[in-house]
């Protein structure tokens, strides 16, 4: 049977929410990866010091009997964020914030509605060596959905750029051929991640034949060339990109609702369909640098120690996973068969 033996990777961007949720995700992802960043969209967001470390405790203290998951936190950037929020943010072991413009996304309703600001906050950030992560999409009324991530980075992300030459930078899901290239041709303080279900589908898999509420994640899913250029940067090899599943669960009738919540919850599957993709672009061996080397070179933390082998094996993905409180939620890629699986209890 032929398998797959990398170092053990991590996850640089994840949504593990709180409550009832945790025990579900954090075991998800706690199954193959060491450490995730950890989205800070909560309800309310974590917007300072004391919420971040009451929250990194429920997240250690959901971790299967065993596990050394390692969450490293991140702080929600509002209009009120001041310089001493990241001096204490950062003093409490955050490694990085993150700027969503308000209204762009889930549950940024609080975020940022003048970016241009924050930039003393930037600066702040880029001498304590804070990372900025951005949801990189406006959010005018007249700029269609497609193109907000495009017109993100020329409106937003150039001039921050510019402006502040040594903040490390993540774009965080990136979806477009625009983005892909601008972080190819960026410093080396500009870095992406890139999700499973970006390199997997396009906006047919999201439209064709029917609405489908469990492929809806945003930014949203674009037409095939991007896809096809985010395939291409992965196959690359390029140390600027790396592993972000980004998943998101929503309860299924969230999901399935008339206006339905946006987000995929792929930690059931997340290394597996990655690895499906380098598979079929060829560079199986790529996959090891994209999982487990090039975020944490560009976090500036070491690089795990242990392993974690891929089988290739057929598997189904469960049509619906049930909470704790008995709400199911529906994985991303329900019922589809994937060709590789972690295998267990490492
Ligand atoms: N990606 C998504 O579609 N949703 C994320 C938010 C985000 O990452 O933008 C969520 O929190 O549900
Ligand atoms: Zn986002
Ligand atoms: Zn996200």
């Amino acid at each position: 049977m032929a398998t797959l033996t990398i170092q053990t990777p991590d996850d640089w961007h994840l949504h593990l929410r709180d409550g009832d949720m945790l025990a579900e995700t954090v075991a998800a992802t706690a199954r193959c990866f060491h450490r995730a960043i950890v989205m800070p969209n909560l309800v309310p967001p974590v917007v300072n010091a004391d919420m971040l470390i009451a929250y990194r405790q429920r997240i250690l203290d959901a971790r299967p009997e065993g596990s050394d998951f390692e969450p490293l936190m991140t702080l929600f950037l509002t209009n009120q964020t001041s310089a001493e929020d990241i001096i204490a943010a950062k003093a409490a072991g955050a490694v990085a914030a993150k700027m969503y413009p308000a209204g762009a996304t889930t549950n940024s309703a609080a975020a940022v509605s003048q970016l241009e600001a924050l930039y003393p906050v930037f600066e702040v950030m880029q001498q304590q060596g804070m990372l900025l992560l951005v949801h990189g999409e406006v959010t005018d009324q007249h700029i269609d959905i497609f193109d907000r991530e495009k017109v993100f980075i020329d409106q937003k992300l150039v001039p921050i750029v510019e402006r502040f030459p040594d903040l490390k930078v993540v774009f965080e899901h990136i979806t477009t051929s625009e983005a892909a290239q601008f972080v190819s041709q960026a410093s080396d303080n500009i870095a992406a991640t890139i999700t499973p279900q970006h390199l997997l589908l396009n906006r047919n898999d999201l439209l064709v034949g029917g609405v489908r509420p469990h492929n809806f994640c945003l930014p949203v899913l674009k037409r095939n060339t991007h896809q096809a250029a985010l395939r291409d940067v992965v196959k690359s090899g390029s140390a600027k990109f790396f592993l972000g599943t980004d998943s998101a669960p929503h309860a299924k009738e969230a999901k399935e609702n008339a206006c339905g919540c946006a987000g995929c919850y792929s930690a059931w599957s997340a290394l597996e369909l990655y690895a499906h993709v380098f598979e079929e672009l060829g560079v199986l061996d790529k996959l090891e640098g994209f999982a487990s080397h090039y975020g944490a070179d560009f976090y500036g933390l070491p690089r795990n120690t242990g392993s974690v082998t891929l089988v290739r094996e057929d598997w189904t993905i469960p049509a619906e996973i049930i909470l704790p409180n008995g709400k199911p939620i529906v994985p991303f890629f329900a019922g589809e068969t994937v060709h590789w699986k972690v295998q267990a209890g490492i």
